[in-house]
Parts: C-alpha cells; structure tokens; sequence
C-alpha cells in the first residue's frame, strides 16, 4: 500500500460499452480512489453526426456524481475541430485525442493507431487544434501501428506543443492485447517525453501499481480492465477505501443494483439490458469465489425474473 504523503494518482481508461456514464458515475459513488475518468471516444459519422448514445454519455445531466474527460477519434483537423467545439459548449475544457484504437475499421480511416506511422499529420492536426479556445488536450496512444520504432518520432511532435500529458499503452495496435505491454519502452519513451508521461497496461494489483511507480518514479497511472474486475482496485492503491469483506459484498451488491436499474431505465427491454450486463459481468464476475459459475448462470437468463434468481445465486456464492 502506498503512503499518504505519497499517493498515486488513477486514471480510470476508457473502455467503449464498458465504462460508460452508468458505470462510471456508480463507480465514483461507491468505490472511489479515481482521480479522472476517461470516457470512451467520440467520433463523426458519415453525416458528420456523432452517434446518440456516445453523444449522451458525456451531457453533463448524464454524469451527475462526476464528470469525465471526453475523448475524440480524429484523423484530420476539420474533424477535430468540429468534435472539439461541439464538447467545448457543452463546458467542458479538458479532452483527450486517441491516437491508440487499433481496429482496422478505425485506423483505416487514418483515426487512433492509423495516425500513429504519419507524425506529421499529426503535427499538422495539433498546428490547428491550438488555435481553438482554451484547449487543454492531453493524448492517449500506443506504441505504434506496425511498430515500436514509430513512437519516439510522435512523442518528438509532441514535445513541441503544450499538451497536459500524455497516457502510454506501450503496445503496438497489431498486437491489440496479446503478449505484455512493454514497460522498458515506457521508461525509454519517458527519457524524451517533455510532458507528464503516464503508463497504462496490465495492471491488476496494488502492488504491481505501487512497486511499478515506485521503480519508474511516477505519480500517475490509468487503469482499465483492472477496475472493471476489482472495483476497489483504485482505492487499495492509494489507500483511500479498504473495506472489510462484509462490506465488500455489500458494496458490490449496491453497484451491480445501481448499474442494473439505470440500463432498465435507459435500455429498452430485457434483452438490451441484458446484452450489457453480460458485458459488465465480464469482469464483474471476478470478484466472486466461482466467477466462471456466476457468468455461465447471468448469461444464460431470459427473462428479468431468471436474472435476478442468476444474480441472487452468484452472491450466495459469498455465504458458503
Ligand atoms: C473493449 C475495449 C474498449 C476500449 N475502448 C477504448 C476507447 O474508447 N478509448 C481508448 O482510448 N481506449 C480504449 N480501450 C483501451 C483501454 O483504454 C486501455 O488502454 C487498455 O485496456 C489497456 O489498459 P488495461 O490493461 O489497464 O485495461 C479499450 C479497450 C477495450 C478492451
């Protein structure tokens, strides 16, 4: 566990139909220890639309316990500048650029990862962006799209505008999330990066988080799908939130509650609703002594009633 005159700083990362405004805002309320969330990004449409629900989840109305930073997926200045101005008036002043989504889809398109081998449309892209009214942007990216070797050109780039900071996934897109992401090349990036430099990837444990900073000399880490199977992981890290296992029960009782009503609420119909609780149980389960078990139940549900009698087994699972 860290010390108090010590803390870490957590990122919460953005995962698309994971960590949207439901999970994060209950995350927030009962759990703690985050200092940012990040939401999962925006990007244009064929119509120069952005899609509803993405749209939806960062209206401040959406996020009334905490709000996030937005992300936008941009691969020319125009698109930039249309997604930045339409959050700015929605107030916000803080957003991040993904230069990380590795799908073909995307990358294609010269978006995330895509842009990652053409440093100097990036240059270009950043030239315009910081004509734009108070713009704090920091940037989240991968190592590369093909290859490690096309990281230190980028951080070049950006060493020579002032973004806030820059979030590290050191691996390449072609990998997506094989093999482990690359803590050497992190501390080589941070040796010229002239901007915070944050790590993300892989960490599931306080202690990786603590002896990790610790070696690497940071303040500042983003964690994904670490949170999402151990939400109390944010809070073991810097010390803010250590309960006991009854009340650990309890708490994951109240936020499975919490995230299940509001996609009754938002969703239409059983089958939507429990399309994204398999999702959430994905990770969720793994809070439980039988996770496979817990997910094999939820997932086979049809209909509200066998949910919850699904529901109500895997937290007996806590009583044996
Ligand atoms: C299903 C899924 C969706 C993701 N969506 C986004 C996204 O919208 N924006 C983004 O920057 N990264 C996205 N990521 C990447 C994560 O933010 C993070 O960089 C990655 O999971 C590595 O961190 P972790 O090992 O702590 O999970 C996504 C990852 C997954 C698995």
């Amino acid at each position: 566990m860290n010390t108090e005159k010590n803390p870490i700083s957590i990122y919460m990362a953005p995962l698309q139909e994971y960590t949207d405004a439901v999970y994060r805002n209950a995350h927030f309320r009962l759990f703690g220890g985050v200092n940012k969330y990040f939401a999962p990004y925006l990007v244009l449409q064929n119509d120069g639309s952005v899609k509803k629900s993405t749209w939806r989840d960062i209206l401040p109305e959406n996020n009334p316990n905490v709000l996030p930073v937005p992300q936008i997926l941009a691969g020319t200045s125009n698109e930039f500048a249309t997604l930045a101005n339409k959050i700015h008036e929605l107030g916000y002043r803080e957003m991040n650029w993904n230069l990380g989504c590795p799908y073909p889809m995307v990358t294609r398109r010269g978006r995330g990862s895509g842009l990652l081998p053409h440093p100097g449309r990036i240059r270009e892209i950043l030239d315009k962006a910081f004509t734009l009214p108070e713009i704090n942007l920091s940037v989240k990216l991968r190592a590369g799209q093909e290859s490690k070797d096309e990281l230190f050109p980028v951080l070049e780039v950006l060493n020579d505008f002032p973004v806030t900071e820059i979030i590290l996934h050191p691996r390449i897109a072609k990998d997506l999330y094989k093999g482990e992401a690359d803590r050497k090349l992190f501390a080589e990036a941070k040796e010229i990066c002239q901007h915070p430099l944050i790590y993300n990837g892989d960490i599931t444990t306080a202690d990786d988080a603590t002896n990790f900073t610790e070696q690497e000399n940071i303040s500042t880490i983003m964690i994904g799908r670490g949170i999402l199977q151990n939400p109390f992981l944010a809070g073991e890290i810097n010390g803010t939130s250590v309960p006991d296992p009854k009340e650990k029960n309890q708490l994951l009782r109240e936020f499975h509650a919490e995230v299940y009503s509001a996609y009754a609420e938002r969703l239409n119909g059983f089958s939507h609703q429990h399309m994204r609780m398999i999702k959430f149980w994905s990770y969720f389960s793994e809070n439980f002594p039988e996770p496979r078990k817990a997910m094999k139940k939820v997932k086979k549900a049809t209909s509200d009633a066998k949910y919850d009698a699904a529901v109500g087994e895997a937290f007996r699972q806590f009583e044996w």
